[in-house]
């Protein structure tokens, strides 16, 4: 792969994300999209797959999703025939609950290790078996401080090159988009490793 110029990249389609989802695309590396199944994420999906349908989809259910997010998930998988991969903690919920009891508060000290099981150690999990080049999510700028500095692409130090096609985009632009390609939607979202809104949970950050 040639080197990527990343300031003209983000210049001239960074806004423009079926471009970038087409030229990330282009680059022919091997690519994964995350997701959360949280709100408008039938966009992220469906641009990424519009384009090349096979991409890997993973997912790391940590087992405490709601009905809706679960229902959503398996109605996004099969309208768009999501090559879904699903990561599961190394433990099941019945399992950790019987023996640590309830998800520990922010405050709580074990609430790093309760991110680390279920999240960050099957997302590893997940990059060491996709091994991929590229990877999309649906960042926004308007999610956290930390995002509303990003650039749509960046490399992280291990060579990764993120693509965030939908940082600039709008609740009523996703809103427009799953109006358009007749998309669902799922707004009964909770992250249990997050306790309240505009919360970094590392994931991101570490990778
Ligand atoms: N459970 C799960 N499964 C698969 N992928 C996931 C998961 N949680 C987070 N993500 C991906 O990481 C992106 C950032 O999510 P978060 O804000 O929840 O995480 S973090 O604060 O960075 O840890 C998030 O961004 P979006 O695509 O915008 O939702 C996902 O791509």
């Amino acid at each position: 792969m040639s080197t990527i110029d990343l300031a003209k990249i983000n210049a001239d389609i960074g806004r423009d994300a079926p471009a970038l989802v087409k030229w990330a695309l282009g680059l022919n590396q091997p690519a994964i999209v995350t997701t959360n199944f949280r709100p408008f994420e039938a966009v992220i999906l469906h641009l990424v797959t519009q384009v090349n349908p096979d991409v890997p989809v993973v997912w790391m259910d940590n087992g405490y999703n709601t009905e809706a997010t679960y229902r959503f998930a398996d109605e996004v998988t099969k309208q768009l025939k999501l090559n879904l991969k699903i990561y599961l903690p190394r433990r099941s919920r019945a399992h950790r609950e019987a023996v640590e009891g309830p998800t520990p508060a922010l405050d709580d000290p074990r609430h790093a290790a309760f991110t680390e099981e279920v999240k960050l150690e099957p997302f590893a999990r997940a990059l060491r078996e996709t091994a991929p080049k590229v990877w999309f999510t649906a960042l926004r700028a308007t999610d956290t401080a930390v995002r509303a500095q990003m650039d749509p692409v960046s490399i992280n130090p291990d060579g990764l090159i993120k693509v965030a096609p939908l940082l600039h985009w709008t609740s009523k632009d996703l809103y427009h988009y799953c109006e358009l390609h007749g998309l669902p939607n799922n707004f009964d979202y909770v992250d249990p490793t997050k306790g309240e809104e505009n919360r970094e949970c590392g994931l991101h950050l570490a990778h």
